[in-house]
């Protein structure tokens, strides 16, 4: 992590393990704090310690981890926290605590450099928001006659305690709109808790919201506040709000109505001084029509509606929006990256589906492909190139999405990377490839060894390997139909849009249930890729409902 060394907290009773755990941060150069997987760990956390994550086991008694997870969640509500796993991937959710996923053991370099990548970067966002003094926003970048206008209505409703409803497409920076309006209020000096109403199955809300008392339900272990309590004084952003359940908008109805709650399992009421700003990407007005939404709901949370413009709409502010992207990537220390004259006019032309989450993603890629670097109409992805009419050489048209061969294909088609990108390019691949393979869920070695190919069915062997394995041609290597088939002499099975090659059954077979849910995951992965990271697009193509996808994001910790 670029010689940046933080502290990992380790809560686990098992000696062994955690020395594996341990041995395996250090040698990543990371200072390590042990700690008990349970209550006493409140006697061990230091406060003015600035931990980066938390590891804790998922297996084990479950009551004991639960009550760790619940001093961590009152101590440290900001800390990530990754279970960690020798049976594959935890069972049940936890309530409590920051928990962003599960790491397998043993722990791989690539699958915990990832973990912590993605800890470091939820600190960084919850610093920011704890050092904003009174009320500085974060930046909501946009030039365009439609920015501005929002701009002037964030002006206008923020310092009134107006509930507000944004709409707009996903990822078109609403949670931005709301804590603009948060930080330009008298609340700004209070919190700005956001929720994502969507993402939390219906049962676990209620208490996400209100809190529980001790005893509530099974595995409340503790009494815990909710997001309203956390709140107090400054503002709740709920998220998602159009995925809410009926019975679970009845009680928000009630709340908003007598601006008062109950914890879960509580009869003591307590006064919500919470101000209250919702977002959806839903059309409200017809989930009503469809009885999704209570009217009387939509009324309370739409007295001031405020709408973002698709990206789409202001493609004047695409030079800004990257100008933007580029400084976070500089100020997070992940690189630099410059855009030609002409690669900006390319992207300026694209219609963006996924809005500024997609370009945020391209931007983050490109950082990687080229890094400091100036990247060319060649470089961008080559939906973005087809969208401005420029022509597509299919050299450079391998990796879905990201315009760059890989070292095999390259090799294969016998173009060369261009001076200096050529290892960025491989680098790329590479940890492309590994943490794909990290997230395998067979148990493997603790070193950077190759998979098992044979174990795997050729279909997800692509992203398993950079190079071609002994056998197989680059063609076969990257999927081609008829490399599978010379190379595995089995049969697809081709259904419309898609084709399952074969398993190599003189080596030994294959592990069904493994490959089964390396299957799944991968094919999430390239559902997402190819929604450029917009769940609700990626559910569509996957035929799952949004929500049951969100749930296999987290069981396979898969990063939007
Ligand atoms: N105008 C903007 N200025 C700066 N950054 C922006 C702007 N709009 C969006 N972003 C960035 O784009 C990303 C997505 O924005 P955000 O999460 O606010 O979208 P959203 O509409 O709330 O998405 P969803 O509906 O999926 O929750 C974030 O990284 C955000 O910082």
């Amino acid at each position: 992590m670029g010689g940046c060394v933080v502290q990992v907290l380790i809560l686990d009773d098992d000696g062994r393990r955690a020395n594996a755990v341990e041995a395996a941060v250090r040698f990543l150069e990371h200072e390590v704090v042990r700690g008990p997987a349970d209550g006493e760990l409140a006697e061990v956390l230091e406060p003015n310690r600035h931990y980066a994550l938390a590891l804790i086991p998922s297996e084990g008694e479950r009551e004991r981890r639960q009550a760790a997870l619940e001093v961590l969640w009152q101590q440290l509500p900001e800390l990530p926290v990754f279970l960690i796993s020798e049976q594959g991937q935890a069972r049940g959710l936890d309530a409590g605590a920051n928990v962003l996923g599960t790491l397998q053991l043993p722990l791989r370099q690539a699958q915990f450099s990832a973990a912590l990548k993605q800890a470091l970067a939820q600190n960084a966002r919850s610093r920011e928001r704890r050092d904003r003094p009174g009320g500085r926003a974060p930046r909501l970048v946009g030039q365009s006659r439609p920015m501005q206008q929002v701009s002037r209505m964030i002006e206008q409703v923020a310092d009134t305690e107006a509930s507000v409803l944004i709409l707009g497409e996903s990822g078109t920076g609403k949670e931005v709109v709301a804590q603009n309006i948060h930080y330009r209020s008298g609340r700004a000096d209070k919190p700005f808790v956001p929720i994502n109403c969507g993402a939390i199955p219906g049962d676990l809300l209620e208490s996400e919201l209100f809190g529980h008392e001790k005893g509530a339900f099974t595995g409340a272990i503790s009494a815990r506040q909710g997001r309203f309590e956390l709140a107090k004084g400054g503002t709740i952003f709920l998220d998602e709000i159009g995925d809410m359940s009926m019975p679970m908008q009845v009680k928000l109805l009630r709340v908003l109505q007598e601006r008062t709650f109950e914890r879960v399992g509580s009869n003591r009421t307590q006064e919500a001084d919470v101000r209250v700003i919702a977002a959806t990407h839903r059309d409200l007005e017809e989930s009503i029509r469809n009885n999704e939404f209570r009217e009387d709901l939509f009324y309370r949370l739409n007295v001031f509606p405020i709408e973002v413009p698709p990206l789409r709409a202001r493609p004047s502010d695409i030079p800004v929006l990257i100008e933007e992207l580029v400084r976070r990537i500089e100020e997070e220390g992940r690189g630099s990256v410059r855009f030609s004259a002409s690669a900006l006019s390319c992207l300026s032309q694209y219609a963006w589906p996924g809005n500024v989450r997609e370009l945020a993603n391209v931007v983050e890629r490109l950082a990687i492909l080229c890094a400091y670097d100036a990247v060319q109409v060649d470089d961008l992805p080559v939906r973005i190139r087809e969208a401005a009419g420029v022509p597509v050489d299919p050299a450079t048209a391998y990796l879905p999405g990201g315009g760059k061969p890989t070292p095999a294909a390259s090799a294969a088609h016998g173009t060369a990377g261009r001076d200096g990108a050529g290892a960025a390019v491989a680098a790329a691949c590479a940890a492309e490839a590994s943490l794909v393979a990290e997230a395998a869920p067979a148990a493997g070695p603790a070193t950077e060894d190759p998979p098992d190919l044979a174990a795997i069915p050729a279909f997800l062997r692509a992203a398993e390997a950079a190079e071609p394995p002994a056998g197989l041609s680059a063609e076969a290597a990257n999927g081609g139909p008829a490399g599978d088939e010379a190379a595995l002499g089995t049969a697809p099975v081709t259904e419309p849009g898609y084709t399952v090659t074969g398993v190599d059954w003189d080596k030994g077979g294959v592990d069904l249930k493994a490959a089964l849910s390396r299957l799944e995951q991968r094919l999430i992965e390239d559902a997402l890729e190819h929604a450029d990271g917009v769940v609700a697009r990626a559910a569509k193509l996957l035929s799952l409902r949004r929500t049951t996808l969100v749930e296999k994001l987290r069981k396979y910790d898969i990063a939007r």
